[in-house]
């Protein structure tokens, strides 16, 4: 039986790259063969089709009479070792542990599986197997990545460019190995190379050009039907050929092997058998899985650091950040009715200000005035004129200005003693008493401003309205405010940080998840892992494991923060808020695996994360009013995965509702439905496409 057989192979990646154009190939069971060509000629995309990666748009892949695509792979991948030619490797895992995790996920039995590794160590000097791969050179990756390959001991080896960056003794050693055991085991190798001459000790050579092969054959007979002494020339003369010429193939088909035992490949009940040995959910397989990740997170200690740290951080800037009132305003003053600012402050050093008692009328009340804004307030900064407190705002050296007129004093007592007799209303409102200006670029400072203005104007009042033996309440407005649920003494903090809470759990959720996924994917360590055999959901298990275990970590260090930092009472359930927690962080994971399933590009894949933050963080309502948005964006806003359980965040912490509220089991409603439409669309994408 021929290992591997290929008909008719068709690939295109677009209308001008015809890749692969009607390619034939047949490996014979124990045997090397050696694919050659010149580089981007098709090599590594023939041997992706080879392993089901990657789809033929027409012809046909066999191997051992199998047919193969991209829907049904080999069917026995414990047989094949691939190694491609990127390393694809976990970086953070020693090469024991490499070689561990590879055993494991071909369901090895341990004693072979430390025997083999001793073995193959050996063979490629691989000395200090303690090693991260990280830490070794280019070549020793390589060598590592070749005994992944051959751990499990397959039958049938596909080698992307093995040899690269490696000495030329290890390179004899290797193609000893290679040509030993396709004798001694009936091993079939095929293997790609750009050392054309290592290509001479192989059984069969074929060489690609304009998505064919030109020649498959012997090296022996291509030498004679060539007339050349070595493979380098041939392929320098084929190449030189045009395509009319590119008929001078015999295949190897007709190459006698001497092969000393066909039989375990060649039987096709003992491949069932193979088949029927891989156990689906099998514990040291998922063991091998959890432990590589965990493997991976511990050795990174900038991500567990960032893991431990983004919320820890977020909240601590939050609470800094957020929710204080702003200090050290800058405020410009022009005073006309006391331009000199020293008479004002030793004036109100020795009489405080000078009242006639008996007809209650006042001098300089521009300075009592002035003396109710406080530094807190707004730290005054005196002008001589109205252009240059322009001039200094404008600059930006102020936050605005005001202006009192030089007629404030009079006009206050008029307000004071004859307000029921002001008979000229026009006059008495045009008198502008204090003008003033504020720089709205910064609508909260500017809010700040307009309102510690209007208090201090209101305490002033109703100092004078004392004075001057009059009720103070005079000045009030008939109406008083009263709030529900709100305290005074965490409102500030509490208003944002519901939002906060999650916007950070989702965003915690979606960078593990994107962090993890989408490192194994884009190093090639999921797709060997998929070639060894292992399904999506078996890789989808150990990562939801892992996520949740993530999650709940983050929700306790949630819970922690929440009591040493804000130290606010939750009125309601702490354990539903938990449960929305961890839901957040859960829908975070869930749309983390969308994303990172769908791109392979790291700068894509955390622009979503971002996105998603930012667009959630901006809509949901916690930090600015969802009734301040157009009525369009309010149903969009809605079923973001963060509004509704802010609302019941807030709600629970705050007012202290159940879940009979609809905040409250809407964001849980919503929260799963998040979860399992994510989940179910990854689950059918990796049906649709296991490969990364
Ligand atoms: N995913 C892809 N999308 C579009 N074009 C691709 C893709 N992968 C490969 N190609 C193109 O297909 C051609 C064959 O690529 P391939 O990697 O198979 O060549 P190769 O013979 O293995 O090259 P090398 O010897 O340099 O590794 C190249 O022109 C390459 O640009």
């Amino acid at each position: 039986m021929n290992c591997i057989e290929v008909r008719g192979a068709r690939k295109d990646y677009d209308s001008k790259n015809h890749v692969l154009s009607g390619l034939n190939l047949t490996i014979q069971t124990g045997s090397i063969y050696s694919l050659i060509g010149a580089s981007g000629c098709g090599k590594t995309t023939l041997l992706t089709c080879i392993l089901g990666m990657n789809q033929l748009d027409d012809g046909t892949i066999k191997i051992l009479g199998h047919e193969v695509s991209v829907d049904k792979p080999s069917k026995f991948p414990q047989l094949i070792g691939y190694m491609p030619q990127q390393t694809s490797l976990v970086p953070e895992l020693t090469v024991n542990e490499t070689l561990s995790y590879f055993g494991n996920i071909y369901q090895m039995n341990q004693v072979l599986l430390k025997q083999q590794a001793k073995f193959i160590c050996d063979l490629l000097e691989l000395n200090d197997v303690n090693k991260q791969v990280n830490q070794l050179s280019g070549g020793e990756k390589r060598r590592v990545s070749f005994a992944a390959a051959l751990i499990h001991n397959p039958k049938i080896v596909i080698l992307d460019e093995p040899t690269v960056g490696l000495d030329s003794i290890l390179r004899e050693k290797i193609w000893t190995f290679l040509i030993d055991s396709t004798k001694s085991s009936n091993m079939s190798v095929i293997i790609t190379t750009h050392y054309i001459a290592e290509a001479e000790k192989s059984n069969c050579c074929g060489l690609m050009k304009n998505g064919k092969l030109i020649i498959e054959d012997s090296p022996q007979n291509i030498f004679k039907s060539l007339g050349v002494s070595n493979l380098e020339e041939a392929f320098y003369r084929l190449c030189l050929l045009k395509n009319e010429d590119a008929d001078l193939q015999p295949s190897c088909s007709s190459i006698k092997m001497q092969q000393i035992d066909q039989i375990p490949l060649a039987d096709d009940e003992k491949l069932k058998n193979f088949v029927n040995t891989r156990k689906s959910f099998y514990g040291p397989t998922l063991k091998a899985l959890f432990r590589k990740e965990m493997q991976r997170i511990r050795r990174q200690p900038g991500e567990i650091t960032f893991t431990i740290l983004l919320p820890v951080v977020q909240v601590i800037c939050f609470v800094f950040g957020m929710g204080g009132n702003p200090m050290g305003l800058r405020l410009g003053i022009v005073n006309y009715e006391v331009t000199d600012q020293t008479i004002c402050s030793e004036y109100l050093h020795s009489t405080n200000y000078e009242l006639n008692s008996t007809s209650c009328s006042f001098q300089r009340l521009s300075c009592y005035f002035l003396n109710e804004i406080q530094d807190e307030s707004a730290i005054k900064v005196y002008y001589d004129s109205l252009e240059e407190a322009y001039r200094g705002a404008k600059a930006g050296k102020t936050f605005g200005f005001l202006t009192i007129s030089s007629n404030f004093t009079g006009v206050i007592n008029e307000r004071k003693n004859d307000w029921q007799y002001i008979t000229e209303y026009e006059n008495f409102t045009d008198a502008n008493l204090i003008q003033i200006h504020l720089d709205e670029s910064d609508y909260t400072i500017s809010l700040f401003l307009h309102i510690r203005l209007i208090k201090a104007f209101e305490r002033f009042n109703k100092k004078v309205l004392r004075d001057c033996d009059l009720n103070d309440k005079l000045e009030d407005i008939p109406m008083e405010i009263n709030t529900l649920y709100r305290r005074l003494e965490d409102d500030n903090i509490a208003t944002g940080m519901p939002a906060l809470f999650s916007q950070v759990l989702l965003l915690c959720g979606i960078l593990f998840s994107i962090s993890s996924i989408s490192q194994s994917r884009i190093e090639g360590i999921w797709n060997r892992t998929i070639l060894a055999g292992v399904t999506t959901s078996e890789i989808l298990a150990v990562q939801l494991f892992i996520q949740l275990i993530n999650d709940i970590f983050q929700v306790v260090v949630f819970k922690l923060l929440f009591k040493v930092l804000f130290d606010i009472k939750i009125e309601g359930n702490d354990l539903l808020l938990g449960v929305i927690y961890l839901l957040l962080c859960i829908a975070g994971s869930c749309i983390g695996l969308f994303v990172s399933l769908h791109t392979n590009n790291f700068a894509v894949v955390n622009s979503a994360g971002t996105l998603v933050f930012f667009t959630c963080g901006g809509l949901c309502g916690g930090f600015w009013p969802i009734e301040g948005q157009p009525q369009f964006m309010r149903y969009i806003s809605a079923i973001l995965p963060t509004t509704i359980p802010t609302a019941g965040i807030r709600n629970i912490i705050i007012k202290g509702f159940t879940i009979t509220h609809y905040t409250v089991y809407g964001a849980i409603l919503l929260l799963f439905g998040y979860i399992i439409i994510f989940l179910a669309v990854s689950i059918l994408s990796l049906r649709k496409r296991k490969f990364a």
